[in-house]
This record gives structure tokens, sequence and C-alpha cells, in this order.
């Protein structure tokens, strides 16, 4: 039987929740002055009233850019204040104050924190991933140092990949939605160096670190819709993390059992480890003890963790980068010709897909970096302050305060860039050599990577293999834009991200000599 309200029971209700709603209103609202008069010393672009500054809120999510353009066009240099729906951002520009956040220790300006802010990290994956994210080093060592043992690995899977989702067709194939067509290779190509065959095509595991990625962010964004005092309870409530564990240990758990095991017989014994398999797994099993004194006690689950983490990192950013460049040849069907005799001609010469190869495809470093350019988010190398930090021109941000560098800014300086929005494909191509302008070396006006302590250590990996992706794509198809396709698909860019335009059109057929 349906229940019935009567009309002193629902009284009853009314005055409990002006009694709850009324304190947590003072509460928000005394919160949000104090946080404010913290920043009054940084300009604010938009409106900064308590009530207004929601207009501002709003429109940032749609049209940050504009706003953080305008912010950079009044105070070049230097640092304003936006309000977010997760609170006031401070975007700083220039290469003195790059400078400054580059130089920054994590005691002082924290990207832990910050990766903790954007992704409720310590919900949404681990409260306990960032203690020791010894991970991070075995990207940056171990992934690094064997990419080039594993070439021949990830060009078989490309090939693999390719001819499951885009078989090469005699006549012209329309695809649409790249952005979610492109993790599923990624996702392949990349686990066949992080857990090898068979897992790297076990269609489940493929699944589950493709849509990890998009759980996190999704969950995230729900537990940011609550008040921090709540993120201990809605973070509990409102996370997959615990399911996508349990599926990750499901096809990892004896995998990793049994390669624990060969290593605890072979440390300390003078056995030189020699990696086999050589994977990811293996790498991480090796280096456990710097996990610190409990090493040994390496769990499977946290091992597991630390390699979904990795995919989570790694798919989205790959895959996102790729459409871009693809929408940018279909755009640009010209290039084809120049880029593939680039790539042919160095293979030749360097004896095959080998890592020296993929360093001496100048012209494709440049094409990939050129459209990385354009498409970059509008805030890059985010970090918190743990305690107030001085900005290079004096300025303060309180402990506490989230801090960012306009990326998309950056990256459309007409001084550093000229004509920054058209494409020029040889915009960074220099022969001899000169690893100056490469996509892997950062710099002050080159933001895709971030930069200091905590620049992306899997960028080696990603660039070798970007090209070995587009080096396929060159050789193997026609790719061209579909009829329907009046405009170039500008990627979206929400609040300070960037998300590749799912609605283009693009044809692929096999190359017509
Ligand atoms: C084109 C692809 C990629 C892009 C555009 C990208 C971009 C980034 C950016 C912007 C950061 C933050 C840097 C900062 O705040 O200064 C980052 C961090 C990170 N990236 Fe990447 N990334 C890519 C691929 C990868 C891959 C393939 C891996 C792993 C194999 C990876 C692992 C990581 C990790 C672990 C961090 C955190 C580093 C730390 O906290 O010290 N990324 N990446």
């Amino acid at each position: 039987m349906p229940m019935r309200l009567d009309f002193s029971t629902a009284i009853t209700y009314l005055n409990l929740g002006v009694a709850l709603g009324l304190p947590y209103a003072f509460y928000m609202y005394f919160t949000a002055l104090r946080k404010r008069a913290l920043l009054e010393a940084i300009p604010t672009v938009g409106h900064d009233g308590i009530f207004t500054s929601y207009i501002t809120i709003w429109r940032y999510l749609f049209d940050g850019r504009a706003l953080i353009e305008e912010g950079c066009r009044k105070y070049p240099g230097s640092a304003f204040k936006i309000p977010t729906i997760d609170g006031w951002q401070v975007v700083v520009n220039g290469h003195q104050m790059y400078d400054g956040l580059r130089r920054a220790s994590e005691d002082e300006l924290s990207t832990f924190e910050a990766l903790d802010d954007l992704f409720k990290a310590r919900y949404t994956m681990s409260p306990h991933l960032n203690d020791n994210p010894y991970h991070v080093d075995v990207i940056l060592t171990s992934l690094t140092r064997n990419t080039a043992a594993k070439l021949d690995d990830i060009r078989d899977e490309i090939r693999q990949a390719f001819q499951d989702f885009i078989p090469a067709t005699e006549d012209w194939t329309e695809y649409s939605n790249l952005p979610k067509l492109m993790p599923k290779i990624v996702v392949r190509v990349s686990n066949r160096v992080f857990v090898g065959l068979p897992l790297c095509r076990n269609k489940d595991w493929c699944d589950l670190n493709v849509k990890f990625t998009i759980s996190v962010a999704v969950n995230a964004l729900v537990i940011g819709l609550f008040p921090k005092f709540l993120h201990p309870i809605v973070g509990r409530i409102f996370s997959s993390r615990r399911s996508s564990l349990r599926r990750a240990t499901k096809h990892l758990s004896s995998i990793l059992k049994e390669r624990m095991e060969t290593e605890s017989q072979n440390h300390g014994s003078g056995v030189e480890q020699s990696y086999e398999p050589n994977d990811l797994l293996s790498w991480l099993v090796d280096k456990r003890e710097k996990i610190g004194e409990d090493w040994q006690k390496a769990s499977v689950e946290d091992l597991s963790l630390r390699v979904i983490a990795i995919n989570f990192a790694a798919i989205h950013t790959t895959s996102g980068f790729f459409t871009h460049a693809l929408y940018d040849l279909a755009a640009n069907p010209q290039l084809a010709d120049p880029l593939r005799d680039e790539f042919t001609s160095v293979i030749e010469s360097e004896g095959g897909w080998t890592k020296s190869a993929m360093s001496k495809m100048y012209m494709l470093d440049s094409f990939l970096k050129e459209s990385a350019r354009k498409g970059v988010a509008s805030v890059s190398v985010i970090r918190i302050a743990l305690q107030d930090f001085m900005l290079p021109n004096g300025i303060r941000l309180p402990t506490g305060t989230k801090v960012g560098i306009a990326a998309y800014h950056t990256h459309h300086s007409e001084k550093t860039y000229p004509a920054p929005d058209t494409f020029q494909v040889a915009r960074f191509a220099e022969k001899g050599g000169n690893t100056r302008n490469c996509m892997t070396t950062l710099s002050e006006d080159w933001l895709t990577f971030g930069t200091g302590k905590h620049a992306c250590p899997g960028r080696f990996f990603a660039v070798n293999q970007l090209k070995m992706l587009m080096g396929y794509v060159l050789l193997t198809y026609d790719v061209k834009f579909s009829e329907k396709q009046a405009n170039f698909p500008h990627p979206l860019w929400f609040a300070n991200t960037v998300i590749p335009n799912s609605s283009a059109r693009v044809m692929f057929r096999r190359r017509k000599m």
C-alpha cells in the first residue's frame, strides 16, 4: 500500500531538513568566504561573488579555454584565478612561471595531491598507491630501457589489432567514433608489453583496462559533487575500485605468484635476473623491494593495482593522441606520401623497425608533435600547494591552492608558434640527429607531457608506439574523411581537459600503390 504522508509528519521532515540544511549552508558560505579571502591577492577572471561565481563555474565547464585566454591577455607572465566546480583554480602563464612550477619539489607543490583531487584517487584507485609509487620509476627506467627489445612484439600486435578492428578492405569503409575504437587497439598493443601474450588479447582484460579509466573519471565526478567531509563515505559507495581490482587479480594472480616465486628463489643467489618473460609484470616483481622493508609482502593485489593504474595512465592518453593524429592525416591527405617516404627510407637504412629508426623519423615526429600541440588541454602541470609557495613574481600561493599552467595558451603563442592555428607539418622537423625539438624533450613551450620531476615517465614508450601505429597506418591504408564530414573535427575542451571529437567519420581502405 502506498505510504501517505500526513501534514504534521511533512512539517516534521521540513523542520528537520531546515535544521540540518541551514547550518550546512552557513558552513559552505563561510568556507567559501574564507577560501576567497586567502586568495585575495590573486586577480579573478570572471565573477568572484559567492553566488555570482556560479556563472563563471558554468562557463568554465564549456568555455574554459576562452576564460583562460582572457586571463593570459590581462595578466601576461603572471597568475590569475578562476572559480571552478572543484574550487579555485590558479592559472599561471609565461616562462618564468613555468620555471617556478618546474623547480618546485613534491613537498612544495604536490602532483600526488593534485591527482588525488582530480581523480579522487584514494577512493577510486587506492589510498596507498602514492605512499610508494615505485611503479613510476619502473616505467621511467625498465619500460624505457626495454622498449627497444619489444618493438617486434609491438609491431606484431599493431598488425593483429588492426586486422581485427580495421581490416584493410578494397573499397572505402567508414568508421565513426574513433575515440571508442582506438583504445581497443592501443590497449592490446600496450599490454603486449605490460602483460604479454595471451592476456593482452583477452577480451575481459582489455575491456577492464579500457573501462577502468572511464569509471575512475565518472566516480571522481560523482564523489566531487559531495562536500569534502563526506568523501570517506561516498567514496566507498560510488567507487568501482574493488570490483575492478577483483577482476584484475583474477587475471593476474597465478602469473604474478609464479613470477614472485621465481624471483624470490633467484634473489640474492647471484643469478642474474634475466626478465623472462621480459614484460612489465617481471619488472614490477623484480623491483618490488623498492616498496621498502615490507617488499616481500608485496601482495598480488598491490601489484595488480599498479598494473591497472599504469593502464589508466597509458591507454586513453595514447589513443586520444593517436585519434587526433589520424584526424590530421585525414584532413591533410597530401602529407601521406612524404610521411610514408620518410618511414620507408628510414626503416630501410636502419635495418627495420628499430628504436634508432624511430628516433630518426623527424618528419613523423614533427607531424605528431604538431597534432598534439593543437589538441592540448587548456591547463596542464596541475599541482596543489602543500605549504605557502612563492611564485617567481612574488605572488604567494597559500597552502591548499590548486595551480596549473595555461597549456593551450602556451601552445598557441604567436611569438613561439607563428600562425598557431594552422597545421604546419614541418614546424618541429630538424635533420641531423638534433633532439632539441623532438616530442619527448620537455620545454617551457611544449607541455603535452608536463614538466619537472613528475613529467610523464611513459612518454618514450608512448612516442615509439605512436610512431609505429602511424607507420603501420601509412603503409597499409589510404585514409580520408567521409564526404559527410564537413568541418575539421575539433576536440571538445571540457573544463581543463581535452576530449577527442567522437562524431567524426573517417574512411579507410587498403592502400592503392
Ligand atoms: C601520448 C600519451 C601520453 C600523454 C599525452 C601523457 C601525458 C602525461 C601528463 C601530462 C602527465 C602529467 C605530467 C605533469 O604533471 O607534469 C603524465 C603523467 C604520467 N604518465 Fe603519462 N602520458 C602519456 C602516456 C603514458 C604512458 C604510455 C604511460 C605508462 C606506460 C604513462 C604513465 C604516466 C604516469 C605513471 C604519470 C604520473 C607520473 C608521476 O606522478 O610522477 N603515460 N602523463
